[in-house]
């Protein structure tokens, strides 16, 4: 898959770097969840039925993150994570457009012919509730209208699950309210996250739970305080283990950012500077701060059993 960095307006050059027709799934895809997969599992049949690439069309940075003051709590898939999700659903082309200002202005008329055009798109696939353009003027219906001749558009259906539209919004609920298994069946795989695994407070070896602090690689949404099963993958291995997102209120009065503590099972060495992901599995319990360092203890233990279970 090719990846694309286009901003708008955008340049000759870019503009004429298309010879061919291609089919693309627009949108913003952030989580990538069955919803988003359905929408794009039905640009990539046409494609291949027609013939032509299938591209992806999407933003960068998210809207709200620009617009929304600097309240936006992240991504469920950063652009890394996106783009490897888009080349294992088989799409072509990943086209990111930078979202700024001047594209947060454009009207619906100026994106159709001024963006897509250009991108010779013989039809676009989008979801029922596709909005676009300034303010979310443009709809499906107008984007039918405004690519009369040139671009069919396909409107893909809700995607229910136990007759709930799957939404990005819903899962960012569900994960910061621990409710990790709704999030799951939505994203139609674990959440997962990934960073570096950085120098801690050193407390973990001594209390016989060595745990791998993940500073996180990019904005993701944090997902509930507490403790989780998960599945890590380092070096190419999986191995499981029992992660605790938090701040560690039995060491620290004051609360400090959440960080990411992920201790794997039957592993010994040396983990400082690797890149770690970490599938969030199942919710334990909520983290909580203990009087002794004894009670934790053994709390770390019987929580790293029902992980092993979870696991199973
Ligand atoms: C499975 C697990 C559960 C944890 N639960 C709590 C908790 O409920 N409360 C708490 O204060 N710390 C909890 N911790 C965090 C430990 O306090 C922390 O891992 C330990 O202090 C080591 O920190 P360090 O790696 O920075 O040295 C938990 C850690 C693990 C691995
Ligand atoms: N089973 C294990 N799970 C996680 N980390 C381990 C494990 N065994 C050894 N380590 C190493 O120990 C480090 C964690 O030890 P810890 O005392 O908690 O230090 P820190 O506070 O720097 O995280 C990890 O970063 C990793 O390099």
């Amino acid at each position: 898959m090719r990846t694309v960095m286009l901003s708008f307006p955008l340049s000759a050059e870019a503009a004429g770097e298309w010879g061919r027709l291609q089919i693309a799934a627009l949108g913003q895809f952030d989580g990538l969840h069955r919803g988003h997969a359905s929408v794009i599992a039905a640009a990539v049949a046409r494609a291949r039925r027609e013939g032509l690439p299938c591209a992806v069309i999407t933003f960068h940075p998210h809207p709200k993150d620009v617009m929304g003051k600097g309240n936006y709590d992240g991504y469920l898939t950063p652009p890394r994570d996106k783009r490897e999700l888009l080349a294992d659903m088989g799409i072509d082309v990943l086209y990111i457009l930078e979202f700024d200002e001047p594209l947060s202005r454009i009207s619906p008329e100026q994106f159709v012919d001024e963006m897509l055009r250009p991108l010779r798109l013989s039809a676009a696939v989008v979801g029922f509730d596709y909005r676009f353009g300034y303010k979310g003027e443009g709809d499906a219906e107008m984007l039918q209208r405004l690519g009369e001749g040139w671009m069919q558009v396909e409107t893909a259906p809700p995607f229910l699950l136990d007759g709930v539209k799957v939404s990005s919004s819903g899962i960012r609920r569900a994960l910061q309210e621990g409710d990790i298994e709704t999030a799951n069946a939505w994203f139609g795989r674990p959440y997962r996250i990934r960073g570096t695994v950085a120098h801690g407070e050193k407390r973990g070896r001594t209390i016989g739970f060595p745990t791998a602090n993940v500073k996180l690689e990019d904005r993701y949404v944090i997902p509930a305080t507490g403790v989780y099963a998960v599945r890590a993958g380092i070096d190419g291995r999986r191995l499981d283990g029992v992660m605790n997102v938090g701040v560690k209120p039995t060491f620290h009065e004051q609360a400090l950012e959440p960080s990411f503590e992920v201790h794997l099972f039957d592993f010994e060495g040396d983990l400082y500077g690797r890149e770690m992901e970490v599938e969030l599995i199942s919710f334990i319990r909520p983290e909580r701060k203990f009087d002794s360092v004894d009670a934790l203890i053994r709390q770390i233990g019987a929580d790293a059993e029902v992980a092993r279970q979870q696991l199973r």
